[in-house]
């Protein structure tokens, strides 16, 4: 395709955006109407929203415009698994500079419509309009096929706290891209493309979760919302953490504690949940830490009894 999408325009871009778009069972009726229907068969819908822009979100010297998709959609897929449901739909919401190549917006699209594949979802509308930073505003809806949303606040005092999914990759690869390096691969590939287990989301609720979120600012910042909301203190196990040699590597190399990604690294977008201490967990989740009563003392997340004195996390507003 050539050109720009300027040169596009607005209607002929739309075309290009939607044409052959998958549709799942899901999908009553896509693009093209004033709204799309999508079923419930829950009669409830979980519903949830991310914004990404060009410069705090993604580079597109960093990212091609189908990682760009794919992370776009995977952070808002992430949010509905992280309640326990499975997504069905996913709207979105385009700002492109007038300047921009055409191919540029349809692979993005390419990714978002990929990475929906993977989650089970469909894209089923949208809106784009001409601005200066590229910005990325997802939708995704979900169905919680008749079970109880996991919280974030649920957790209980004696249950266990687990992950599954990669943590630190994505903050790995981006100290490595932001230091002008292109390798080690899988670390900046986990940063252009983070992989959320979408089907441990609602398998977590069949194993009795108590609470669950994503990990998109940082394990530990995350866990505080859940600490905060259930009113209780979590407290991490260090060693129970695996620091790749090859996250060791880079983290001597650049002279970062590599437990600080792993520990306070975003936008991997792994799952947390609180279980019962007698929960059967399947070898995929990990015990990490365990959920402990206030006992007078403040809802936080601790490491080994002691409080995380770096951030926990990702902050728009405070971390540059
Ligand atoms: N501008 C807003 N208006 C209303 N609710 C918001 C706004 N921004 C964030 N929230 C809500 O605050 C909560 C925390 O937001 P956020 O940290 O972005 O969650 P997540 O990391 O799961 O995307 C979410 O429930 C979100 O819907
Ligand atoms: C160019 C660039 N700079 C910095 C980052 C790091 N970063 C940006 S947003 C973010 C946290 C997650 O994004 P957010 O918008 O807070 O998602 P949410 O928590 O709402 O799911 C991180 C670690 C990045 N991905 N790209
Ligand atoms: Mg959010
Ligand atoms: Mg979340
Ligand atoms: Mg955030």
């Amino acid at each position: 395709m050539k050109g720009t999408v300027g040169e596009l325009g607005e209607f002929g871009l739309i075309r290009e955006l939607t044409a052959g778009l998958p549709r799942t069972s899901a999908v009553e009726l896509g693009p093209g109407d004033d709204a799309a229907v999508v079923a419930a068969p829950d009669q409830r819908v979980v519903a949830t929203t991310d914004v990404l822009v060009e410069g705090r979100h993604f580079r597109r010297d960093w990212s091609t415009a189908y990682d760009v998709g794919r992370k776009s959609a995977a952070q808002n897929l992430a949010d509905v698994v992280a309640m326990g449901a499975v997504p069905t739909a996913l709207l979105l919401g385009l700002v492109l500079p007038a300047d921009l190549p055409a191919t540029w917006a349809v692979e993005l699209m390419d990714g978002i419509r990929d990475e929906c594949h993977v989650a089970g979802a469909a894209v089923v509308g949208g809106d784009v309009t001409r601005g200066d930073a590229i910005t990325v505003a997802i939708t995704a809806l979900g169905d919680l096929a008749g079970a109880a949303p996991v919280t974030r606040s649920g957790a209980r005092p004696g249950d266990v706290v687990a992950v599954t999914g990669w943590l630190g990759w994505s903050a790995a690869g981006h100290a490595v891209l932001s230091r002008g390096f292109r390798s080690p691969r899988a670390f900046v590939e986990a940063h252009r493309r983070p992989e959320p287990p979408y089907h441990a989301g609602p398998a977590a609720a069949k194993l009795g979760a108590t609470a669950m979120t994503d990990v998109s600012d940082g394990l530990v910042a995350d866990l505080g919302h859940v600490a905060e909301a259930s009113g209780v203190r979590i407290d991490l196990r260090g060693a129970d953490f695996d620091v790749p040699a090859q996250m060791a590597d880079i983290g001597q190399a650049v002279g970062v504690d590599p437990l600080r990604w792993v520990l306070s690294g975003g936008e991997d977008h792994a799952l947390v949940a609180t279980f019962p201490a007698d929960a059967k967990l399947p070898a995929r989740w990990r015990v990490v830490g365990e959920v402990l009563a206030l006992a007078g003392g403040r809802a936080e997340v601790t490491v080994d009894g002691v409080r995380w004195d770096a951030p926990g996390g990702w902050d728009h507003f405070a971390t540059e």
